[in-house]
């Protein structure tokens, strides 16, 4: 086409691509798009920009092109006897054709019988409506007065557009053929120097981006939803995390850990600044957790420092999702009765760490907790039993270890046959009567919690050595699109029970 163009150029000094488009029987849009692999290859052509108004036919008025006008067609509809005026309503568009039909004088209503007739008062009629907009269809002159085109247009048979086009004439490079312009730079063309005779195309930075074709879930979502969906399987609630924003009083104290404890340094928490300090506590709990912390008390010797309200004030972004579980039991021990209770969360947390292949400043906890009445470390062991056997873990081990909230508390470990070793999968532990009898929970109730990062085990799944190939800038697109739906930890498909 763009030569076609050029070839027509040759010939005539000037045209206009509204006109070409009638030539060469192609879709205007055609002629300019071929405009514009022109332009794109130099000064070949100029092109003026010109617009048109245009007067073209609506949906009704080419229907009226093709059928007669409504009045026409009421007219056309009256026998010779007449036809009384409700028959001839039931016409499609009657009220307009009719009302036209009288004004032109072609139809009446003969008032003499019962009920009255309309009856034709012409013998014949012409259709000049129908006449004009066949003419305007076709392209041809058509002597519509301005008055004539203010009506069409009001009974919608008519619509002007503006229609955009150029006036191309010869540029001061005028050539019959393109040059083949080069897309990209290449190593050759550096090397040889190609590069300097050669014309490149020029960059569009309108064009629009490749749409993607749809969404893709993230391995880590993925395997949220796996770890979700077992917990609710196994009877879980889920708790509402949505408050990354937390204090210190329920991240640390309430958990009956010491306001020297080397977590509760900047160095590992990421403190707020604005608002630095939260104020809204529940005031009678506060005072037994002082006194904890202070005192002992529940059969404890507490820690016997000086504790200060300032430092239980302070807000932080949360470090683990316990201080979630905290805010949880306390509300539980609320209640009138207690009810055993089985809670879960999966969200993110964030710690003052140096970034490594493996850690982040923020990532993903995965919590479960269940309180219900004289629970033992035997009961915890098993629910890891049953809750790690549906990712297709079943060789676990446990070794002792310290938590300020947990006694006994202990770290999960498991034999991943894939990478023939023992690898740490998370925290547990069975909470402090310290933590669990200030907030108001009766003595005999047990309260048994695990905690685990979604990345570990998400890393495990889709064999990542380096966390940042998971999360943040560097992650491959394709990846995330390419990813497995199966979350299954091992890599195998989880069992069905
Ligand atoms: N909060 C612990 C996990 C944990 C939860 C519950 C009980 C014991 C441990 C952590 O951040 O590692």
């Amino acid at each position: 086409m763009a030569e076609r163009i050029l070839k027509y150029l040759s010939e005539n000094s000037e045209v206009n691509t509204l006109k070409l488009a009638e030539v060469f029987k192609e879709d205007h849009q055609k002629v300019i798009g071929a405009l514009k692999s022109i332009q794109a290859n130099g000064d070949l052509v100029s092109a003026e920009p010109v617009s048109d108004k245009q007067i073209e036919l609506t949906t009704e008025g080419k229907l009226v092109a093709k059928a007669g006008s409504h009045e026409a067609n009421i007219y056309n509809a009256v026998p010779e006897a007449g036809i009384s005026q409700a028959e001839l309503m039931k016409l499609p568009n009657a009220k307009v054709g009719f009302s036209k039909a009288m004004s032109n004088g072609w139809v009446l209503v003969d008032k003499s019988v019962n009920p009255p007739l309309v009856k034709k008062k012409v013998a014949e009629i012409k259709d000049l409506v129908q006449d004009q907009l066949k003419l305007l269809q076709a392209g041809q002159p058509t002597g519509l007065s301005d008055k004539e085109k203010a009506d069409y247009k009001k009974r919608k048979l008519i619509q002007e557009s503006i229609i955009k086009s150029f006036v191309l004439r010869k540029g001061p490079d005028f050539s019959l053929t393109l040059n083949k312009l080069e897309t990209d730079l290449t190593t050759e063309m550096l090397a040889s120097g190609s590069w300097k005779s050669l014309k490149f195309k020029e960059y569009n930075l309108d064009a629009l981006g490749v749409p993607p074709s749809s969404g893709f879930l993230h391995p880590l979502l993925k395997v949220r939803t796996e770890f979700r969906q077992i917990f609710l399987e196994m009877g879980f609630s889920e708790m509402p995390t949505n408050n990354y924003v937390e204090n210190s009083f329920w991240n640390f104290d309430a958990l009956f850990q010491p306001q020297q404890h080397p977590a509760r340094d900047a160095h590992d928490t990421f403190f707020v600044s604005e608002p630095q300090f939260s104020h809204k506590f529940p005031e009678d709990y506060l005072q037994r957790v002082k006194t904890v912390h202070r005192k002992g008390g529940y059969g404890s010797q507490g820690y016997g420092y000086h504790w200060q309200y300032k430092e239980t004030q302070k807000n932080l972004l949360r470090t683990h999702t316990t201080a979630v579980s905290a805010r949880m039991l306390y509300k539980l021990a609320q209640q009138k009765e207690f009810k055993p209770t089985k809670l879960f969360s999966i969200d993110k947390v964030f710690r003052n760490e140096t970034l490594d292949a493996t850690h982040l400043a923020e990532f993903h906890q995965v919590e479960g907790v269940i309180a219900d009445y004289n629970l033992t470390l035997g009961d915890l062991i098993g629910v890891f039993a049953e809750f790690f056997k549906k990712l297709g873990i079943t060789e676990l081990e446990f070794k002792p270890a310290y938590n300020p909230y947990t006694e006994p508390s202990m770290e999960i470990f498991c034999f991943h046959p894939g990478l023939g070793k023992w690898i740490e999968l998370g925290n547990s532990g069975i909470f402090r009567p310290e933590m669990l009898l200030p907030m108001g929970l009766p003595r005999n109730v047990t309260v048994i919690a695990w905690g685990l990062s979604l990345e570990r085990p998400t890393m495990i799944k889709y064999g990542f050595n380096n966390i940042r190939d998971l999360v943040g800038p560097k992650v491959d697109l394709e990846m995330i699109q390419k990813s497995p739906p199966c979350a299954c930890f091992m890599g195998c498909r989880r069992s069905p029970s």
